[in-house]
């Protein structure tokens, strides 16, 4: 399973992602600068987290009409795996690869912390190696997560499963107090209708490496290529 991780200016976690697909799964791993349409031979597509263009106008404008994301439109469309982690989830929805907006934080301030995640579905390439309602926890780093959709798209999503992560306590209770950034309930991740393209805000690439604090982000990474291996 060969990984692409697309560079814009201003993003910072491309080598992050970069760090856990090739150095700790191993994985080829081609890097795509935000210029190139070609995306080249590869499996996977992975947004990475950051401020693409300075989050000009609002975060992810920008990108959204970058050659290498209207490539990774095209290939989504074909099916391809792709992967939006904070800023790649904020262009994901700019692209209309996902539903809904990611507005200002419900505190209006940038927010740096650790937090737990509920795993909502595990029936996915991404999340296989997790287990139903078990809560990891994973670090976010935004300032505009606060994910928000009209009540008919919100409730779309939640009739067709699309929720697949959700902020919640240790102890995997969802509700107002779980909440760090007053998404719509409490969603912090989300996928496409047909499950191949995810969208999340907190950051699994960061907890992938015990010298990091912690490995509950490594099953997704890992959950893709076991994927792979089933269809092989
Ligand atoms: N630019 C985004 C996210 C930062 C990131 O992707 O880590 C924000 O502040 O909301």
């Amino acid at each position: 399973m060969k990984f692409g991780v697309i560079t814009f200016p201003g993003s910072n976690c491309d080598r992050d992602v970069v760090y856990v697909t090739r150095d700790i799964l191993k994985r080829p791993t081609h890097r795509i600068w935000h210029e190139d349409s070609d995306l080249g031979d590869i499996d996977v597509v992975v947004i990475p987290g950051g401020f693409s263009y300075g989050d000009y106008l609002r975060c992810g404008a920008v990108a959204q009409f970058s050659p290498a994301m209207r490539s990774a439109v095209d290939f989504a469309n074909k099916g391809g795996l792709v992967l939006g982690i904070c800023n790649g989830f904020q262009i994901l929805t700019e692209v209309g690869l996902l539903p809904g907006a990611l507005m200002r934080n419900r505190d209006m301030r940038f927010i740096c912390d650790r937090t737990p995640l509920k795993v909502e579905r595990t029936a996915l390439t991404w999340t296989s190696n997790y287990t139903q309602g078990q809560v990891v926890t994973i670090p976010i780093a935004h300032g505009e997560g606060c994910y928000y959709a009209d009540t008919d798209t919100l409730k779309s999503l939640e009739d067709n499963q699309q929720v697949v992560f959700r902020y919640s306590s240790s102890d995997g209770t969802v509700d107002n107090n779980n909440n760090p950034n007053g998404s719509l309930n409490n969603i912090a991740g989300i996928c496409n209708k047909t499950g191949n393209v995810l969208g999340m805000m907190p950051h699994p690439e960061r907890a992938a490496d015990t010298r990091l604090g912690g490995t509950d982000g490594l099953a997704l990474f890992e959950s893709v290529l076991q994927s792979a291996l089933s269809v092989a």
